[in-house]
């Protein structure tokens, strides 16, 4: 396991160690102790997976306290350019984001730490997209912004006019608009 640095300090890419022969491969696709070693401490307690079709894009999603999560993504079928937002008030990168490309074959993983908005793009005819998060699904504190809000201003690389996204998410709030983060501790609670 490779833990890369992104140009957001808190949101990293992590690498995994692929084992093959001639039966297919073996890989670890997440570790307690290295992860805590090397990124932060950290309690996943759901796993999510998702199907969609070429360009379904799907958020940016958030929940708020204290029911904010931290995302483990990455996608086991097809490819999508993944983005994590900053959209902690008062933080250095506020609205900066990374986008990392993840796929069936590059096996990249992205760390996105609560405080941060996410979403994907699906580049392939399909894709299936798996994430651990370490707070559960709570609909009352579940947000969204706007994946083509202007001042966040996403390079997607994809034709605007074959996005496909939910009404929900059609109908997100901008930035500016939304209700975010403070910029304070968000893992109090974890030990
Ligand atoms: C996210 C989620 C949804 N659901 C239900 C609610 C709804 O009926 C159905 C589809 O929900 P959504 O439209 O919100 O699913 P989706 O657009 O895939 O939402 C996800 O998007 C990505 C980008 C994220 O970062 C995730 O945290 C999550 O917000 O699934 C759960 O039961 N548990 C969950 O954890």
């Amino acid at each position: 396991m490779k833990i890369i640095k992104t140009k957001i300090p808190d949101v990293v890419i992590i690498e995994l160690k692929v084992f093959g022969d001639n039966r297919g491969y073996f890989m670890e696709t997440f570790r307690q102790d290295i992860f805590e070693k090397n990124v932060r401490k950290i309690n996943f307690i759901q796993d999510n997976e998702s199907k969609s079709k070429r360009g379904v894009l799907r958020g940016l999603h958030y929940q708020l306290p204290p029911f904010a999560q931290s995302k483990l993504v990455r996608v086991i079928k097809g490819s999508v350019i993944d983005v994590a937002v900053d959209i902690r008030k008062g933080s250095s990168t506020f609205g900066k984001y990374v986008a990392v490309e993840l796929s069936e074959d590059n096996k990249k993983q992205l760390f996105i730490p609560r405080g941060f908005a996410h979403g994907f793009l699906v580049t392939s005819d399909e894709a299936i997209f798996t994430y651990k998060v370490d707070n559960y699904y709570a609909p009352e504190y579940d947000r969204n912004i706007r994946f083509d809000d202007p001042d966040i201003n996403i390079n997607w690389n994809f034709p605007k006019d074959k996005i496909l996204v939910s009404e929900k998410d059609k109908n997100a709030p901008l930035l500016k608009d939304a209700e975010i983060f403070e910029y304070v501790d968000l893992y109090e609670d974890v030990q």
